[in-house]
Parts: structure tokens; sequence; C-alpha cells
């Protein structure tokens, strides 16, 4: 077996919605929807080993922090696991005053009973039922006709209605959700709804939620927005029902599709943190809140700490989330590539110089703060990398500010270690070879012990120096107009070594009392050799004298 030639003679285009007049294309989105977070339900059933109860408690206890309000806690009638776990909620008072459970069940009487048993004595709860409805799972699956499907779902909300009888000390509200909705006919999917709405009788204060599924992904997510928009323009009774959006990922573009059905009319999205769930995974619900607050719009959901988010769900699904996940994956704020890493430092500063509050940093969609990730490793090295990169770390690690044309000078000796070891480079390989490529540890040639300076009556400056060569101290001393030319005479005088001061450049590196400076001098041998030195101290004006020498021991 290999791939077709002609896929068309296995695999059909889906159709398009006759709908010329649609007006999702040009709205936008402005306000959070409804969440649902299906994680402990949708995603727990697509997990190699469901969550047992510890886990299942964890998840909750996150998904409560993070500010979800409606939350499907499990499927109790699938066994003993899940309903002990719902029922302990309740018996243990563990659901907070603002937060709604929900459970779901097939639409079976016994399946329907169980569910209502195990949320029994909650102050409100969801009881969601589901009958699919699409032609492939009318003929195999129940193999039956339209209209007895359409009846499974009225039967279904026959039992809600008279098992919410049997406990009204709970405030009961219905989902209703005709499983694969997407791959049905819309018409027929409404008359399914319609059923159930003419038993539960939901009212403008008490909607009920009304859930379409794309349970497989096999459109364009345009194509699901205009089957909600569809939906929602013929639905009798809109105003009498919460339309949710339940999206699943086989094509890629769940997220896509959630975000279009709420432009087509949708009230509530339903998902999973990362986007976990049955195959490819559901709707991501990180990655659509954060969209919406890359707009400027509050998804009103808390990922501020994003890793503590993904540490909880990894070990309660025992699943990675991929490090190139939308916002939240360990990679997703990271450049290694030159370009990238240039912009982005540059980016960094213009913030800094505007020092407004307006996020516009090139190519980081959001600032990484506000998830409670660190600058650190928005720049990270390796042999792709380019100037930016390597000065952006350190800077970050050392405090070090490199002038522009010391960074070209510097960056060969970056890349050849990195073409060497061939993997990405810490921010302690560039330190190393940063300090041995400008001399920065002894025992070098000529090695600063203690110096003076002097100002003359006319006023130029007297460089005083002890300067260790092979371990003799030596006493010397130069004139010149200031320190750096007092130095260089001294060179010139006591040792014949002849440099020209091209450039030179100093700051501060950090503040207060640990505060000290570095200085970088660019120089210019007798033999025409350019060459850098680089001096570090708490003193300016030492770290200025170190850098002469730190460049006369180059020309050796
Ligand atoms: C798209 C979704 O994600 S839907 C959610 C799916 N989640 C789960 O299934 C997880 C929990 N489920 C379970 O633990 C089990 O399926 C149980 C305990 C609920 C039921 O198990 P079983 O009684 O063995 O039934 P099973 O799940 O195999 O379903 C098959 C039967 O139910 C019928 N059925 C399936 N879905 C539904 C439904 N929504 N409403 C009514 N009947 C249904 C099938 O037609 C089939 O009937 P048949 O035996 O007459 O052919
Ligand atoms: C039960 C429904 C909502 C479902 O999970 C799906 O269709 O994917």
């Amino acid at each position: 077996m290999a791939m077709l030639k002609n896929p068309g003679i296995k695999y059909r285009p889906f159709p398009q919605v006759d709908l010329p007049d649609r007006q999702w294309p040009s709205r936008t989105i402005t306000k959070a929807p409804r969440w649902l977070s299906t994680d402990m339900r949708d995603g727990n059933q697509s997990l190699i080993d469901p969550m047992d109860a510890d886990k299942k408690a964890r998840f909750f206890d996150l998904l409560c922090k993070v500010g979800l309000k409606e939350i499907e806690v499990g499927f109790p009638s699938a066994g003993a696991t899940e309903y002990d776990f719902i029922r302990a909620l309740v018996d243990e008072g563990r659901i907070p005053e603002d937060v709604v459970v929900q459970v779901l069940t097939q639409s079976r009487e016994d399946l329907i009973k169980t569910s209502f048993e195990s949320l029994a004595g909650a102050k409100q709860a969801i009881v969601h039922v589901y009958n699919a409805v699409s032609p492939l799972w009318r003929t195999v699956v129940f193999g039956m006709e339209q209209s007895e499907i359409k009846e499974i779902a009225r039967r279904g909300a026959t039992f809600l209605r008279d098992q919410a009888a049997r406990f009204p000390q709970t405030d009961w509200r219905f989902e209703y959700s005709p499983e694969t909705f997407s791959t049905a006919e819309l018409d027929f999917s409404i008359a399914c709804c319609e059923a159930v709405m003419d038993v539960l009788q939901p009212t403008v204060e008490k909607p009920i939620i009304l859930n379409l599924p794309a349970t497989v992904e096999a459109s364009t997510a345009n194509i699901y927005a205009d089957q909600i928009e569809y939906f929602c323009r013929n639905l009798p009774g809109r105003d009498r029902a919460v339309i949710s959006l339940h999206t699943h990922n086989d094509r890629g573009t769940g997220v896509a599709a959630a975000e279009l059905g709420l432009m087509a009319g949708a009230d509530r999205v339903e998902g999973c943190l990362f986007g976990n769930g049955e195959r490819t995974g559901n709707c991501c619900l990180v990655t659509v809140g954060l969209n919406l607050y890359t707009q400027g719009v509050d998804p009103e959901l808390d990922f501020s700490n994003i890793d503590e988010v993904i540490q909880t769900v990894e070990y309660c699904n025992q699943l990675p989330v991929h490090p190139r996940h939308p916002y939240g994956g360990e990679l997703v704020f990271t450049a290694f590539s030159g370009s990238h890493q240039d912009a982005i430092k540059k980016g960094f500063a213009a913030q800094e110089k505007r020092n407004d509050e307006l996020w516009a940093v090139p190519y980081l969609p959001i600032d990484p703060a506000d998830l409670g990730r660190s600058y650190e490793a928005v720049i990270r090295v390796n042999s792709q990398s380019g100037k930016g990169g390597f000065a952006w770390v350190l800077e970050q690690d050392q405090g070090l500010k490199l002038p522009k044309k010391m960074q070209a000078h510097f960056s060969r000796h970056v890349q050849e270690l990195a073409d060497e070891l061939g993997r990405e480079l810490q921010a302690g390989d560039i330190w190393g070879v940063f300090r041995k490529v400008y001399r920065l540890d002894a025992p070098q040639h000529f090695q600063l012990v203690d110096y003076d300076e002097q100002r003359g009556t006319d006023g130029t400056r007297v460089f005083a120096g002890k300067i260790e060569i092979d371990g003799q101290v030596q006493s010397v001393s130069g004139r010149g107009n200031g320190l750096i030319s007092s130095v260089v005479a001294t060179l010139a005088e006591g040792f014949g070594v002849r440099l020209e001061v091209r450039d030179y450049s100093e700051h501060a590196m950090g503040s207060g009392t640990n505060a000290r400076a570095a200085a970088y001098v660019e120089c210019v041998l007798a033999d025409g050799r350019v060459v850098w030195g680089v001096g570090i101290d708490e003193d300016v004006a030492t770290a200025s004298v170190r850098a002469i020498l730190s460049a006369a021991n180059a020309g050796r």
C-alpha cells in the first residue's frame, strides 16, 4: 500500500455550506467566551492510563486556579474511579462557589441515572448527553434511520428531565451534543436539538447548552464557521440556547475552527489545556485564550505562571507538552537563528527606549514575562546564531554590552566553537571563550600589579605603574594627555610596544555597591594588525588600563 496518485478515488472533498450572505468573516471577537474545560473527560478518555483520583484532584484544582468556571469532571457511568471521584468532589465540598461541574453520558437511561446520582447534592451541575447524528454513524454504528436517531435524543432529554426531578436540591442545567455535528446534515442536527428543547423547555433565563462538535475535524475552518452561523440563524428559540463549540484537531485547525465559530455567533468554547484529547486532540484552551489576550481582549483565564500549568498538566496526563506548542512550549520564545536574534535584541532596546506599555518586539507575539517566563531563554546560541545572539547572552549573563564592531570581531570565535562542539553553546561556554580571546585570566605577558596617576603642571597625565612581566615586577611610567594615552606611552617607552587606540568605550556593569566597569579598546599595532582589548574592574579608570594591557598582550 502506498499513497494514491489519485486520492479522489478514495477521499471526497467536503461540501460547502450554502450561505452566500455569511456574516462571520467580517466579525471580530471582542470578549471572552464562556469556557468549558473537558480535560477531565475528553482529555482523560484519550490517555494511555486515565487519571486516578489523585491526578484528577490535582487537575481540578489547577483548572479552578486558572479561572475555569465550567469543568467537565468526568463520565460517571464509565466506572468506580470516575463515579467516586465526582461524588467526593460533591460530598467533601471541594467545588468552589463560582464553579459549575459537568458530567457526560450517552443517551441511555441507566447511564443517565448514574450520572445524576454522581452529582446529586451539588449546588449547581450540568448533565451533558450526546448521541451521534451524522450519516456514517447512523448507518454503521447505530443502523438507524434519522427518525430513530432523533428519538434517541428525545428519549435522552426525557431521562434528563425525569432524573433531575429526583434531586430537586440541585440546580440542574442541561447540555445536549448532536455528536458528529460537523459531518451531519445541518437541518437534521437542528431537528435533533429542537426535539431535545421541546422536552426540556429551556428559557432565556435558564437556557440549554447546545454543543456543536467537530467530533472528527473534516473540513477547513471556514466551513465549520458556516455551519455554526447557519445553525445559529435557523435554530428556533436561539435565545433559549447557549451555543457551545467543541472542536477536534484532526486537520490541525481545531483552534482556528473554534475562533471562526465564535465569530459565527457561538457563546462558549470547550477544550483542553494544551490541546490534549482524542487522536490529535481537542481545541487548546490556552491557545484560544492567549490569542484573545494578544488582541487586547481579557480571556478571563490566568496563565501568569504557565510553567506551573504545564508541570501539572504533564504530570496528570503523563504526556509532554510539545516544545513548540503555542505560548507554552519550552522553545516558543527562543530564537537560535542570527537574524531573529538581531531583531529581537533591537526590539528589546527599542521597547526600553520608548518606555511605554505597548508590546512591539519582532518575532515575539507576546511578552514572555506576562506568562511568568524570563527573558534569559529568549535568545540561545548555536551554529545558526549571529552577533545579536552571543551579545545578548553576554549582556544577560555577565552584564557586558559589547560595542558593535567588537561583536563582529568576537563573532568568528563563537562560530568556531559552535561548529567544533556541534551543539548549543551555554552562557558559560561563551563567557569562557570571551575570557580566552580577550586575555582576561592571569597569567598574561603584561600583568597590571598597581598604578598611580599624576597630573602634570602642564595638564598632562603621568601613569606610574607596576607591571609584572614573566614573574618580574617592573616600575614603569609614561606621559600623555589622558590616562589612556599615558598607558600607551608607558608601553612604548618601557617595552617598545607601539599601539594606536582607534576606538574606546566603557560602561557600568550592574549598579550599587557591586557595580563594576567594563572597558573596550580597539587598537592598531605597529605591524598593522587590529586587536581588541577588554578590561573589567571595580574602578572605571583601572578597567581602561586593563583594556590597554589586554590589547598589548594580543600583540605578543
Ligand atoms: C465523541 C466522544 O468523545 S463521546 C464520549 C466517549 N467517552 C467514553 O466512551 C468514555 C466512557 N465510556 C465507557 O466507559 C463505556 O463506553 C460505557 C461504560 C459508558 C458504556 O459501555 P458499554 O455499555 O459497553 O457500551 P459502549 O460504550 O460499547 O457503547 C455501545 C453501545 O451504546 C450505543 N451508544 C453509543 N453511543 C451512544 C449514545 N450516545 N447514546 C445512546 N447509545 C449509544 C451503541 O450504539 C452501542 O449499542 P449496541 O450495543 O446496541 O450496538
Ligand atoms: C460528546 C462530544 C461533545 C464529543 O466529545 C465530541 O463530539 O467530540
